[in-house]
């Protein structure tokens, strides 16, 4: 394993019932990274993600085989499945406030923590908004109902939701499908900030945002991992004609 892997998947097969949703997955997620996982639509890249905080574990039916490591410890292996969801946070495609303040959003994760300190909330609620590139927006109505944002602006305090918990990973599946260009382009620029201190893995059906965002890249097809590589070389020289096929959209 190299010393830089935050996340290390081995031999990783996902099945539905007896349906095989993942096949055979290999892969060294580096820290402080952006990974994206790209491919056309159900050949897994969500299930991917899913496992990599034991979300699946949530649906009945799933066989999950393999290992999956964080920091070396065997997620699978281990029981503190609270304390895997906290290291390991998670965005959604469509932004999900709770229906609540803004602050009451964000307070929400630290709360159930058992953090009730006024000023010790109000200090993680204004990092956080700061961290998910928000404050300047908010800071005079947080009190307000987060429904009462825009769409960009709620994905924003998702992910100041998410940040709040102190996660060393962030998981997004497809942060920016339900967003207009300009919100778009402020998550995207939001997610190269947040790669100083966070290593991110993030679905996306948008080539050009993958290009654009992240380090490395990840070809999905039925489930297998096609090719994974560095995003620049991915898109310049990609070595398996289906990975190319793809990305110049000849297919998918
Ligand atoms: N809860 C589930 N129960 C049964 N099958 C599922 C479940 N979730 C996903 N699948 C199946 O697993 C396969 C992979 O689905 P998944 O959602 O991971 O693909 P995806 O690449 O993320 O697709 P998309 O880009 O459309 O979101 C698909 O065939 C899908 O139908």
């Amino acid at each position: 394993m190299e010393n830089n892997t935050k996340l290390n998947i081995e031999n990783l097969d996902l099945f539905y019932g007896t349906k095989q949703a993942l096949k055979n997955i290999n892969m060294n997620i580096k820290e402080k990274k952006v990974t994206a996982l790209i491919g056309p639509s159900g050949c897994g890249k969500s299930t991917f993600l899913r496992s990599l905080n034991r979300m699946n574990d949530l649906i009945e039916n799933v066989t999950i085989k393999g290992k999956i490591e964080v920091d070396g410890e065997d997620i699978y292996n281990s029981s503190d499945v609270i304390k895997l969801r906290t290291k390991v946070g998670m965005v959604f495609q469509k932004p999900n406030p709770f229906p609540m303040s803004i602050y009451d959003n964000v307070a929400y994760g630290p709360r159930t923590h058992g953090i009730r300190d006024k000023k010790t909330l109000d200090k993680i609620v204004e990092e956080s908004l700061k961290g998910a590139a928000i404050w300047d927006e908010v800071k005079d109505r947080l009190k307000s109902s987060a429904l009462g944002l825009s769409g960009g602006q709620q994905q924003r305090i998702c992910i100041a939701r998410a940040i709040a918990m102190k996660p060393e990973v962030i998981l997004m599946d497809e942060p920016t499908s339900a967003l207009d260009p300009i919100s778009t382009l402020k998550v995207e620029e939001l997610i190269e900030e947040l790669k100083d201190d966070y290593t991110i893995v993030i679905v996306t059906h948008n080539m050009q945002q993958a290009a654009r965002v992240s380090d490395d890249t990840a070809f999905f097809l039925n489930g297998e991992v096609i090719e994974f590589r560095d995003t620049k070389t991915m898109f310049t020289n990609p070595e398996d004609k289906r990975t190319e096929d793809y990305i110049t959209g000849r297919f998918g």
